[in-house]
């Protein structure tokens, strides 16, 4: 690629987005945080300075262990157990994306780890539909579109799948998109929640699930073969069924072929990874192979918060490690929307009039 032509930070921050797997609770501004604490009587955290908490929280998260990662949401979570703390954080999240150049996003969080205080599951799901209707509102009134979903997680380690998931078929038509399973993944095959995951599919109803990312190819192997998951959260682990020869050649694995032939998308989320230890850095990690021998990639941020990253960040550590130009920018964008939870006619549209006139622009 020349490098001249290198999209500049504000350029990526300006393409039009798509986000298919960010978490809600990982995504709170430090001062939301800080402020929530204060509001509701969380005395939880470990400081109230907004810079050094914005520091503590990626630190934190920066241990190589998904385990340990998973640790720093006791206080997102510790703050978010009211009404309005939720609907505040949905809304920011809806008008930061926004800003970002998000042009449709996917919020995911898990309904049951809001409910300390008394609130119902029901109730908690309104007062983040009420958030994301007033973020894309306030995203509007600033001249940004963005179209924002829900997607309802149940926690692994917990037992409540089959309730969430009927939580996700209540409140279909409201702004709920689909369903996944998140939280430690090693030792909580998917199976577990098989039961959930049936319930779903004689529904009709979306769902994704987090596999490939703690533990390795029996993980997505039984989220697609035995589950029925659409998409895969990470997935990152596919790489783990790829031979590459001594002359560079690679070899597909039978679980690597099903997947790539079958367009499953992968939702990476590089530095998560890192974070994680999924993958040693953004320049070895295996997006660039699974680019390369196209299978269906998309970008996403797991956890802005934790990662101190946004969408725009992503795609700039990806074009500087990989040289990605706005052509490849472009598919990972389009490859997410294609399997957006969304009705067909509003993908494409999406595609046909925000997607592709914006990289032409860009492009041009
Ligand atoms: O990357 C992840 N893997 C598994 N679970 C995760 C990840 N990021 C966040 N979570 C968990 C912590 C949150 O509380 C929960 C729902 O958003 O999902
Ligand atoms: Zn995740």
């Amino acid at each position: 690629m020349d490098t001249t032509s290198a999209p500049s930070r504000e350029q990526l921050r300006q393409a039009p987005k798509v986000l298919l797997h960010d978490h809600l609770d990982g995504g709170l501004r430090p001062r939301t945080v800080v402020e929530l604490a204060d509001s509701t009587g969380y005395d939880g955290l470990p400081t109230t300075d907004v810079d050094e908490l914005g520091q503590w929280f990626a630190d934190a998260a920066d241990s190589g262990s998904l385990e340990k990662y998973l640790e720093t949401f006791a206080h997102t979570c510790g703050v978010m157990q009211t009404e309005d703390a939720l609907a505040r954080v949905a809304a920011e999240a809806v008008e930061d994306l926004a800003d970002d150049g998000v042009v449709y996003a996917e919020l995911r969080y898990a309904p049951e780890l809001f409910v300390e205080r008394g609130l119902s599951l029901d109730a908690v799901v309104k007062a983040v539909t009420d958030g994301v209707t007033e973020g894309e509102r306030k995203a509007r009134a600033k001249g940004r579109g963005i179209r924002a979903r829900q997607l309802l997680c149940a926690m692994r380690q917990h037992a409540r799948a089959s309730e969430i998931a009927e939580l996700t078929v209540r409140h279909r038509d409201t702004g709920v998109a689909g369903f996944d399973i998140a939280g430690p993944e090693a030792g909580y095959p998917p199976t577990r929640n098989l039961d959930a995951f049936e319930y779903m599919r004689s529904n009709n109803g979306h769902f994704t699930i987090h596999a490939g990312e703690a533990f390795g190819l029996a993980s997505i192997w039984e989220a697609i073969q035995h589950c029925g998951a659409e998409r895969l959260g990470h997935g990152v682990r596919i790489a783990d069924d790829l031979k590459i020869s001594a002359d560079g050649e690679v070899q597909l694995g039978r679980l690597a072929s099903f997947v790539r032939d079958t367009r499953i998308p992968l939702e990476l989320c590089p530095s998560s990874n890192v974070q994680t230890g999924a993958a040693p850095s953004i320049a070895e990690h295996p997006f660039g192979l699974l680019a390369k021998l196209r299978f269906r990639v998309t970008v996403n941020t797991d956890n802005r918060l934790m990662s101190g990253c946004s969408m725009s960040s992503e795609f700039a550590a990806l074009v500087d490690a990989f040289g990605y130009d706005w052509a490849d920018l472009q598919w990972f964008t389009i490859n997410a929307m294609k399997s957006a939870f969304l009705d067909f006619d509003q993908r494409l549209d999406v595609i046909n009039n925000v997607i592709k006139p914006g990289y032409a622009g860009l492009m041009a």
